[in-house]
């Protein structure tokens, strides 16, 4: 248990938790404002589709390379300060993006949404990890992450009805509003721990950053966290920010209504199993790395089976395959959980930025190989795909998925030997076999 940490969920906790969350669902709000605005922005920039993908790679590029910086940051700083600055660039950039006339200055806006969105999510953790008891946290982390989601949810309804009635500017300026009202609750509600505003960590020397990150990464349990990470998420977040809705419209021969019904069932599932595996690893830490097996294992069969299926895959399997592959977002947070247990609380923020990379830099490579690998599998310039270029293209994650698994099964061999060797009594405790030495 972090020092000043309550023991059970006191009312402040549950208020500096709501208003972490509310500001991270509004960074995933501004994170996915421009899934619905792919037609407007092509019309307002005069750009093509690759273009527009970049928007989206630009965003998860700035994101995922922010993470390490940030968790540093927020180790020194603390939560309440990074959140503060999250939420202003967030705000300005949207803002910005609100007023841009040319290609150059959108792109520059989403690079500064990416930035400002890197400073939301670790420094929720961080105050969920001071400011509630150890055996709550798994759970308030899930809860965290899915209700999260939800501004995905808020940002397709509301931005598509902005986008048509009130056009481009109005739409983001309104979008960018919220900003300012969670810029003041932050500053109003949020304390970095219990009797402390803020809380300033040691100061950031080149030898010592190069040494807590050296320590953070070191520790297998850091690692499995991060492959756990790279392996589970990668699939949900690419159907969900770009390629999900083309694949199942050109791939698999639906509706467009049917596509998106589609990806909602995915936020859907997202968010019904969250609590549940949050409760499962509070109560069987041990089996942390076996569930994160077994779910990427349920992804990639229900994969195989769409992807090997003879012509359009049946709907009730695509069901079925966004529920499966939901499932990997919720997944992913088991990795921060390993984070949590591997690493002293001064170290948290910073392994936390560490194994929050591993999804967003495998859903990049993913985005930039399905677009590639349309384009090689597409004759002629045309960006009318084939259901066959499509499944070529998904076919790039058993690349990611071979990968992430052998990593993970390598680092859960090497996470409990060195529990094993650290702490003897804890692994007899949490493996159930007797201690070492004892008969
Ligand atoms: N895995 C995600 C969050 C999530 C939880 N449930 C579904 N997705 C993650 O890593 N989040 C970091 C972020 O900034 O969103």
């Amino acid at each position: 248990m972090t020092s000043g940490a309550v023991e059970g969920a006191s009312r402040q906790a549950l208020l500096v938790w709501a208003v972490g969350l509310l500001v991270y669902l509004l960074a995933v709000f501004h994170r996915s404002s421009l899934a619905v605005a792919g037609l407007a922005a092509a019309e307002r920039f005069h750009i093509s589709a690759a273009q527009l993908a970049t928007f989206t790679m630009v965003q998860l590029l700035v994101y995922a390379g922010m993470q390490i910086p940030v968790g540093l940051l927020v180790d020194r700083f603390g939560s309440r300060a990074l959140l503060l600055t999250g939420a202003t660039i967030l705000t300005c950039a949207q803002t910005g993006f609100a007023f841009a006339d040319s290609y150059g200055l959108a792109l520059l806006a989403r690079v500064f949404v990416g930035m400002g969105d890197a400073m939301t999510f670790i420094c929720v953790l961080r105050l969920v990890n001071t400011w509630f008891a150890p055996r709550r946290i798994p759970v308030v982390v899930q809860l965290t992450g899915v209700l999260g989601q939800l501004g995905a949810i808020i940002a397709a309804v509301p931005m598509t009805w902005a986008l048509a009635h009130l056009g481009w500017t109005h739409s983001y300026l309104l979008a960018a509003s919220p900003g300012l009202v969670m810029v003041l609750a932050l500053l109003a509600v949020v304390h970095d721990g219990p009797g402390v505003r803020t809380l300033r960590g040691p100061s950031l020397a080149l030898a010592e950053i190069r040494h807590s990150l050296a320590a953070s990464w070191e520790h297998p349990g850091t690692r499995l966290g991060f492959w756990m990470h790279f392996s589970t998420q990668f699939s949900a977040t690419v159907l969900g920010m770009l390629w999900g809705y083309p694949f199942f419209v050109k791939g698999e021969g639906l509706t467009g209504s049917q596509a998106g019904l589609l990806l909602t069932i995915m936020v859907v599932a997202i968010m019904a199993t969250g609590p549940v595996l949050g409760w499962r690893i509070s109560v069987r830490p041990w089996q942390r790395s076996t569930m994160v097996l077994v779910i990427v294992g349920a992804i990639v069969a229900s994969w195989t089976v769409v992807l090997a299926w003879p012509g359009n895959a049946p709907l009730p399997l695509l069901v079925w395959l966004v529920v499966v592959t939901g499932v990997g977002g919720p997944a992913s947070m088991i990795g921060f959980d390993l984070g949590r247990t591997s690493n002293p609380p001064h170290r948290l923020a910073s392994a936390t930025g560490i194994i929050n990379q591993g999804g967003f830099y495998a859903s990049l490579v993913l985005v930039i190989a399905i677009g590639l690998i349309l384009d090689w599998r597409t004759p002629g310039s045309s960006s009318d795909y084939t259901p066959s270029a499509f499944r070529w293209a998904m076919s790039f994650q058993y690349v990611l998925w071979g990968l992430g698994l052998v990593q993970i099964v390598r680092y859960r061999v090497k996470a409990r030997a060195r529990l094993r060797d650290e702490d003897p009594r804890l692994w007899a405790e949490l493996s159930g076999q007797p201690s070492p030495g004892e008969n």
